[in-house]
């Protein structure tokens, strides 16, 4: 398939051989989509640099397929500017899809087909050369040859994800972008898919994975947080935990779980909520939140201080936005 016109050029100079390992994969700004009155996604910005894994995280309908599919070329933003792959975001998204891999939310393979036979029709798809060699090469990969007949409606969910990373790969794409690849998976099959993910950066993939799960989003080497089409948060987990100035008590014993609906609202406490029997109090006011809890810290109730978890800064994200937006509506 040839392109009219002349072909686009890489907005970056950097060549193959001399991108290290700071090259800025996604390098975009001001990012906008609307459906309708709808707006999706607000002033998008985000930077990925080669080899990291970026998770994707937020509530349902917070913007992030919307995101990734600008991001992929098949949706196009209202406004904005940025590189993916050096290519423009904005004019170059055959040049961009030739070289990302994507995996949508839900499995896209064809389930009355075999494995090799998918696999087949995704290297006929991308006009790939050597389609034996690389169904091949996959087939090993994904420990399936002996299987490679089986009809891939067949496959178990953690299998399937598998093909479709495999099938999304095919094509040696320099950038993954994957829309909940693990949804509805049992833990050790997802344990086993974010090793190979680990595997494919380590040789130079760059990943931005969309999910719901917390262990996921610790997996990763950095996080981007969106609700309501809005970036909330960014960086390390670690740093997100710190920007979030949030202190965090746990309670142990007796009844702590059952505490979480009597703490909720009392002044100084942003969060209360039971993990199992234990129960984790946050705020960003120490001494408001110490206040609040000073009645219950009494025997049989053990009480310590602990690093906020990812889960209790996004809690406090969307509490923070909630209360906004009622202030708003109330002005
Ligand atoms: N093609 C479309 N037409 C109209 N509205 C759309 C379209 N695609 C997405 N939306 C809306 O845009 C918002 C963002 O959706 P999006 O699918 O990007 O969210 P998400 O963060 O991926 O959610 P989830 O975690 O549930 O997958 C939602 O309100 C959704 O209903």
């Amino acid at each position: 398939m040839a392109a009219p016109g002349p072909a686009p050029r890489r907005v970056e100079k950097a060549e193959p051989s001399d991108r290290g390992a700071h090259e800025k994969v996604i390098d975009v700004r001001g990012l906008n989509k609307s459906f309708g009155a709808l707006h999706a996604v607000k002033d998008f910005g985000i930077v990925v640099e080669r080899g990291r894994i970026c998770g994707f995280l937020g509530p349902n309908g917070a913007g992030k397929t919307t995101t990734l599919r600008m991001l992929f070329g098949l949706l196009r933003p209202d406004s904005g500017e940025g590189t993916v792959l050096g290519f423009d975001v904005l004019k170059d998204s055959r040049e961009i899809k030739r070289r990302v891999g994507y995996m949508t939310q839900r499995f896209s393979l064809y389930e009355d087909l075999s494995i090799e036979q998918n696999l087949t029709f995704t290297a006929r798809v991308h006009e790939l050369d050597r389609r034996r060699e690389r169904v091949q090469a996959a087939l090993d990969g994904l420990g399936l040859t002996a299987r490679r007949a089986q009809l891939a409606g067949t496959l178990s969910g953690g299998w399937k994800q598998r093909l479709a990373l495999a099938a999304a790969t095919l094509h040696g794409p320099e950038l993954l972008l994957l829309d909940e690849p693990t949804a509805g998976v049992d833990p050790e099959a997802r344990r086993t898919f974010w090793d190979e993910i680990h595997g494919l950066a380590a040789r130079g993939m760059t990943v931005l994975v969309s999910t719901h799960y917390m262990d996921e989003a610790e997996r990763c080497h950095e996080i981007a947080y969106i609700a309501g089409g809005r970036t909330l948060a960014r960086g390390t987990a670690d740093e997100v935990i710190d920007a979030s100035g949030l202190v965090t008590f746990h309670a142990e014993g007796p009844g702590a779980d059952r505490l979480a609906r009597e703490l909720r609202g009392t002044p100084g406490v942003e969060m209360a909520a039971p993990f199992g029997t234990v129960l984790h109090v946050s705020g960003r006011d120490r001494a408001a939140l110490e206040a609040a809890i000073a009645p219950y810290r009494k025997s049989p109730l053990v009480w310590s201080e602990t690093r906020p978890t990812l889960e209790d800064v996004f809690i406090q994200l969307i509490h923070d936005r909630e209360a906004a937006k009622a202030k708003a509506e109330a002005a």
